[in-house]
């Protein structure tokens, strides 16, 4: 049976499930820069995309060069597609306006144009992330921060694209979550798999286990007892992954399960958590829920924190909605507070 491409399923999306014309086609120019990240990305040194690019972004990280050229190629690839009236980065200290030259559009884009960095010179997986808003009143020209300050319930679209052993773009238009495999050979995106389910329960957990002496006491709880195994309270024997690139987390989660956490901890009090919550962890909380998982930041649902900053930071437990329940119940009695 041949395969329905991206842009047949975009159609089939628009005729059956009413999804704005507006809202495929940028999906269909989110799809054209993940493939062009991806030939930068296969080329490696040979187009001279390792290494640090030299300088810093709003978060104080050193940006690598492949964090800068990708960003670079989400902000071309959309800008001018007409569906926008704003975008926002991880590598971009202010949210940008649309040029004048090109149309306005009645959505925000933001995104992670590449997740997990470190894993770039090592050639092990890396994505980018994005997540689709309303702009609030319609397309306009003039769009502030103001108008991205929004919870990410209200997200139209999210998803990513996983640079992996293969090319895949996953995403949710809020009917459940599919993900397409890129053909390299023609360039076209194939679904290969639809209506993702996560399953309630899980033997499987990532964390950055480095950080332990700096996690909180629900964190320390929870954890001892997932690695005191059959014979502590939680009756069974886990295992652990850790590929730390948060696109790849999430992939293996929606592959088979499991569960992913990168907690709070009391290194920075400053910064509660690693992981954005406007472009890493709004997206991904929005895709794993579509997939019947869950997501929290310990105390409450990612996706209805209502956000005062595009570069905030959260502390993310998702994946099987078991863990996730039992990791949150432990921080709701732990007498801590957000
Ligand atoms: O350094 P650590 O603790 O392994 O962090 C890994 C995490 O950091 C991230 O790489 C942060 O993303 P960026 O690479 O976009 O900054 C996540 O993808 C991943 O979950
Ligand atoms: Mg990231
Ligand atoms: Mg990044």
């Amino acid at each position: 049976m041949a395969l329905m491409t991206l842009h047949q399923y975009l159609a089939r999306e628009e005729r059956e499930n009413s999804v704005p014309h507006e809202l495929t086609t940028l999906l269909l120019s989110v799809a054209d820069a993940a493939k062009n990240i991806r030939g930068k990305v296969s080329q490696g040194a040979l187009a001279g995309v390792l290494g640090l690019a030299g300088t810093e972004n709003v978060q104080g990280e050193d940006q690598k060069k492949l964090d800068v050229i990708s960003n670079e190629i989400m902000c071309t690839a959309n800008e001018p597609c007409g569906m926008l009236s704003g975008l926002a980065s991880e590598e971009m200290t202010e949210v940008l306006r649309v040029s004048d030259e090109y149309a306005v559009g009645p959505y925000l884009i933001l995104f992670d144009p590449l997740d997990g960095s470190s894993n770039i010179d090592i050639d092990a997986p890396i994505g980018t992330i994005f997540s689709v808003l309303p702009c609030p009143g319609g397309k306009k020209r003039d769009i502030t921060e103001a108008d991205f300050m929004q919870p990410g319930i209200n997200q139209a679209a999210a998803g990513y694209a996983l640079y992996g052993t293969q090319t895949q773009l996953v995403f949710t238009l809020g009917h459940g979550v599919s993900a397409f495999t890129l053909d390299p050979s023609t360039g076209v995106f194939y679904l290969t798999k639809e209506n993702i389910r996560i399953a309630a329960e899980t033997a499987e957990f990532a964390i950055n286990c480095s950080n332990q002496r700096h996690w909180l006491k629900p964190v320390q709880q929870y954890v001892g007892e997932l690695l005191d195994g059959k014979k502590g309270p939680r009756g069974k024997n886990y295992n652990m992954r850790w590929i730390a690139c948060f696109v790849a987390e999430v992939h293996r989660i929606l592959c088979r399960g499991g569960f992913f956490t990168y907690p709070k901890d009391d290194k920075n009090p400053d910064r509660p958590g690693k992981l954005r919550l406007m472009y890493e962890a709004n997206p991904m909380s929005f895709l794993i829920e579509q997939a019947g998982g869950k997501a929290t930041n310990g105390f409450r649902r990612i996706m209805e924190i209502q956000p005062e900053k595009i570069h905030q930071r959260v502390a993310v437990f998702l994946g099987a909605a078991e863990e996730v329940d039992y990791i949150t119940r432990l921080h709701q009695e732990s007498g801590l507070t957000e």
